[in-house]
């Protein structure tokens, strides 16, 4: 039995207040799709959607939906907001309830710190771990990723975060990891290369501290000689799970403020999330070059078309013969094992993409999902329009995505 989906929404009540003075995460144009466009041929896996998923062989017939009533429409039972919180002043990620997964915890403002993100334990192990039941098409092992430079990228923001890009033997294209904190470190990239003198290292950002004019060797000067709590500090922060978004490419949101859907506040919010200072974990966005779910932009505008003309988003794929979702994500799991990690708290509300980053192999296990939550619908800002309220709708309905539409603002 699939569990309860979470009301997510309800959580953001609470935290309506806490965040609003902080800085926001604007990057005026952050994607440029350097890669092919059209086909994404290189996916080799899928996530299973059911019914929804399944490649037509002639084009299905469609039944509009043209209700505007968008709150009737939750396939989500809703909790009362004025639930009371717990009487546990721990985050609730230090708590996880009975039934991990089916229910968003609310807990007391002041037990944490500002705008700290809030995750539910997950558990795809067993069914009823909040992470949905759908078994998805895996490769039998992970394909092979290596990080073949990295840089340091301040933002406007002023946090500060390392770049890394990826190559791979399953596509040609550049795939990200855009990582914050200074505890993360690619194993690939910092293996050295037969020949290469200490200026390449440099270059290819294989170096640890931080570069400056006139820097000669890529190990850190006095590395090795770091006073003993330092080092403790360091791997205490090593420790910990950290924040992690698999991000799939969307030039219309990202790039030209497309308000069909809320793929460009989404990479901002992660972003912010990540870079607050209280988040001493660390953060990983995994940027995959999947543009239109895999279906790739040209393919996504017609889709575009279609919604025009009538369809959801669902729909329109199928109408152009491709799967609901066609993407994959062996190369995120691949790329967050170079990263080091095994454990990852997952920002998601996507049940699908849980069991998929998790592996063939479970080589990577998600221990907490974190709601990404639309801004609007928290009352912080973001924006409103009937194209994203129908696109969510369609993940809610369509897709099992773990949102509460009855919390959408009327
Ligand atoms: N085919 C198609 N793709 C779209 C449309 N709108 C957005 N996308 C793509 O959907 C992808 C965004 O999905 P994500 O934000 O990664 O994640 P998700 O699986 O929906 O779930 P979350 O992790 O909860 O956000 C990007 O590749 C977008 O280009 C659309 O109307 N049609």
């Amino acid at each position: 039995m699939c569990p309860a989906p979470t009301s997510d929404a309800q959580s953001s009540q609470a935290d309506n207040a806490t965040t609003s003075q902080l800085p926001s995460f604007y990057s005026p144009k952050r994607s440029e799709n350097t890669s092919e466009q059209s086909r994404d041929n290189g996916d080799v896996e899928s996530v299973d959607l059911s019914s929804t998923s399944a490649q037509p062989t002639t084009a299905p017939a469609i039944t509009l939906d043209t209700s505007d009533n968008l709150s009737t429409h939750s396939s989500v039972p809703s909790t009362p907001l004025s639930q009371p919180p717990p009487p546990s002043l721990l985050s609730p990620s230090f708590t996880p309830p009975q039934t991990p997964g089916t229910a968003t915890p609310s807990t007391s403002i002041t037990s944490l710190s500002l705008s700290e993100p809030r995750g539910i334990p997950v558990d795809s192990s067993i069914p009823t771990g909040g992470c949905g039941t759908k078994k998805p098409k895996l490769l039998e092992s992970l394909p092979h990723v290596e990080c073949i430079v990295r840089a340091r990228i301040p933002t406007t923001n002023g946090a500060e975060m390392f770049l890394h890009l990826y190559t791979n033997d399953v596509d040609n294209k550049e795939h990200l990891a855009i990582v914050f904190g200074n505890n993360i470190r690619s194993e690939s990239l910092d293996r050295v290369r037969e020949g290469e003198t200490e200026m390449d290292r440099l270059v290819r950002g294989a170096y640890t501290g931080r570069l400056y004019p006139g820097r000669t060797t890529s190990r850190e000067p006095g590395v090795g000689e770091t006073k003993k709590e330092e080092q403790e500090e360091k791997a205490e922060e090593k420790k910990q799970v950290p924040l992690v978004r698999i991000h799939s490419e969307c030039y219309t949101g990202e790039t030209v403020w497309s308000a069909r859907c809320d793929c460009g506040e989404q990479l901002d919010e992660a972003a912010r999330l990540m870079s607050l200072p209280s988040n001493t974990a660390g953060g990983i966005i995994i940027y995959l070059r999947q543009e239109g779910r895999g279906i790739g932009l040209g393919e996504k505008l017609k889709a575009y078309n279609l919604q025009d003309l009538g369809s959801d988003t669902v729909e329109a794929n199928l109408l152009l013969r491709h799967p609901a979702d066609a993407r994959s994500y062996g190369l995120a799991t691949a790329m967050l094992r170079d990263l080091g990690q095994k454990e990852i708290r997952l920002l998601t509300n996507n049940p699908d993409k849980i069991r998929a980053v998790e592996g063939p192999n479970r080589e990577i296990v998600v221990t907490e999902r974190v709601a990404m939550v639309p801004l609007s619908w928290k009352g912080k800002g973001g924006f409103r329009a009937p194209e994203v309220e129908g696109y969510l709708k369609t993940k809610i309905e369509k897709m099992g995505h773990m949102l509460d539409m009855g919390a959408l603002p009327q």
